[in-house]
C-alpha cells in the first residue's frame, strides 16, 4: 500500500511516500519558508541504494500551492516517483489538537474535519495548516483515504491527577480544559525505539522531544505518564518562540497596566517569545554561532533553556520512581551538542553521566552518549513521526 504522509508545520511541510508495509521511504522532503518570498523544496528520491537530492526554489503563496510543487516532484518524469497522483492510497496527516476525542488513527470525515476546526482555537499555529493540508490532498489524491494522527493521542494514558488542573471541576467537565500535552508521534516512535534497544519492556523513559517546539515525557512500559506542554502546545520548556511556563499573573498584568489584548498576548507568547525574544534568534543554529561569538544574550538564552530542562529531568525522575533513560530527539535533541551536555550537567546525582566525546560525535542513527558504567542510559534517537504516522494509517486501513 502507498502512503503519503504530510506533516504540516506553522511554515513548512514534511513529506514522505512509503510503500507499506516494507516502512522504507520511496521519498521524502520538505518545503520551507511557505509565505515567504523565497520558499525551498527538497526531495530526496531512494533508488537502489542509491540516493538523489534536488532543490527548488520559489515563492510558494500558501500550503496549497507549495502541495501542488510537491505533487509536480513526485509525478516529474526525472525525479518523481509515480506516473499518476492515483497510486496514492493513502494519505496521513500529523494533526496537532485532537482534544479528548481522538486516541488513535482515525479515517477523515466532514464531522472530523469539523472536530479539527473546532480545536483549532487551541492551536492556532499547527491545526489550520493541518486542516488545508487535509483539503488540498482530497483534491490531489480524491480516491485516496485520508487518515489522521494526532499529537495528542499518545497523552492520553495519562492519570487524571496528572492531567487535570486544579481550577473549579466544572471546567473540566464542561469545557474539557486540562492537559493535552503534544508531539505524541515522535515521543511514542523513540520511546518505542528505546524500550527495545534497551530490551526491558517496562522502561522507565524520560524522552526529550526538542525541535522548535519542545517537550518532554516520563513514560513507563511504553505510556505516556506525564508531558510537560499542557491545554495547548505552549507549556512547559523555553522554545524557539514560545516562552513555555508563565505565572498566569503576568497576562493579568500586561492586560490591566498595559493595555493588551487577547490577540497581541497570543502574539506575544506564542510567536515573539521564546529564544527569539531572548536572543532574536529561533534557529538553534543561529543562537550557538551567537554563543560562539561571545554574545552573553546567546549563553544566558542557552543557560535559560537547559535549565528548564534539568528541572523537568529532576521532576520526571520523581513522577517514575527512577529511570533507566534519557531519550534526546527532534532538530536540536539529535543535532546540538552543546543543548544534551548543558541538559545533563550536574545531574550525577541521579546516575546522569554524559560522555564528552560520544555527545560531541555525528550520526544519524540511535546511539549511546553515556559514559560506560553509568547507571543511566542516554541516547539519542532520530525521531520519525511520518514513518510512525504511515504505520498507524496501515494498521487501520490494511483489513
Ligand atoms: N545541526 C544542528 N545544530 C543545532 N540545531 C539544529 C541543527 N539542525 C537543526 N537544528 C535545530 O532544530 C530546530 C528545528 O527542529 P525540528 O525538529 O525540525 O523542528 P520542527 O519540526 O518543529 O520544525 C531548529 O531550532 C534548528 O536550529
Ligand atoms: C506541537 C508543536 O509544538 O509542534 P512543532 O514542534 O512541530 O511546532
Ligand atoms: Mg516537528
Amino acid at each position: 500500500m502507498n502512503i503519503f504522509v504530510i506533516n504540516s508545520g506553522s511554515s513548512s511541510i514534511k513529506y514522505q511516500l512509503f510503500q507499506m508495509p516494507g516502512e522504507s521511504p520511496l521519498c521524502n522532503g520538505i518545503v520551507e519558508r511557505i509565505g515567504q518570498e523565497r520558499g525551498e523544496i527538497t526531495h530526496k528520491v531512494y533508488r537502489n541504494g542509491t540516493e538523489d537530492e534536488t532543490k527548488t526554489t520559489a515563492a510558494f503563496a500558501d500550503h496549497g500551492a507549495a502541495l501542488e510543487a510537491v505533487m509536480q516532484l513526485l509525478t516529474d518524469a526525472q525525479h518523481g516517483v509515480l506516473h499518476d497522483p492515483g497510486e496514492i492510497e493513502a494519505v496521513g496527516h500529523r494533526v496537532v489538537h485532537g482534544g479528548e476525542r481522538f486516541s488513535e488513527a482515525t479515517v477523515v470525515t466532514e464531522e472530523v474535519k469539523q472536530e479539527i476546526e473546532r480545536l483549532a482555537s487551541l492551536a492556532p499555529l499547527h491545526n489550520p495548516p493541518n486542516l488545508l493540508g487535509i483539503r488540498v490532498a482530497e483534491q490531489i489524491f480524491p480516491r485516496a483515504q485520508q487518515v489522521v494522527v494526532f499529537d495528542t493521542a499518545f497523552h492520553q494514558t495519562m492519570p487524571e491527577r496528572a492531567f487535570r488542573y486544579a481550577i473549579p471541576n466544572e471546567f473540566y467537565r464542561q469545557q474539557h480544559i486540562r492537559v493535552y500535552g503534544f508531539h505524541g508521534t515522535s515521543h511514542k516512535y523513540v520511546a518505542e525505539r528505546a524500550t527495545d534497544y534497551l530490551g526491558k519492556a517496562d522502561a522507565r523513559l524520560i524522552t526529550l522531544h526538542l525541535g522548535n517546539g519542545c517537550s518532554m515525557a516520563a513514560v513507563r512500559g511504553g505510556k505516556s505518564l506525564e508531558t510537560s506542554m499542557g491545554f495547548t502546545p505552549m507549556n512547559g520548556l523555553v522554545m524557539g518562540t514560545r516562552c513555555g511556563d508563565i505565572d498566569p499573573s503576568v497576562l493579568f498584568y500586561l492586560i490591566n497596566d498595559r493595555g493588551y489584548d487577547p490577540e497581541q498576548l497570543n502574539t506575544l507568547l506564542n510567536k515573539q517569545s521564546g529564544m527569539l525574544g531572548l536572543t532574536g534568534h529561533s534557529d538553534m543554529r543561529d543562537i550557538a554561532r551567537a554563543m560562539d561569538d561571545g554574545n552573553p544574550e546567546a549563553a544566558l538564552a542557552y543557560a535559560m533553556y537547559t535549565y528548564r530542562i534539568r528541572k523537568y529531568i529532576g521532576a520526571y525522575g520523581a513522577v517514575l520512581n527512577g529511570l533507566d533513560a534519557l531519550v534526546f530527539t527532534a532538530g536540536v535533541g539529535e543535532n546540538d551538542a552543546r543543548t544534551r551536555a548543558m541538559a545533563c550537567a550536574d545531574l550525577d546525582f541521579l546516575g546522569i553521566r554524559l560522555d564528552a566525546a560520544k555527545n560531541e560525535a555525528r550520526a544519524r542513527h540511535l546511539r549511546e552518549i553515556n559514559v560506560p558504567d553509568a547507571p543511566i542510559k542516554i541516547l539519542v534517537v532520530p525521531t520519525n513521526e511520518e514513518l510512525e504516522i504511515a504505520r498507524q494509517c496501515f494498521g487501520l486501513l490494511k483489513d
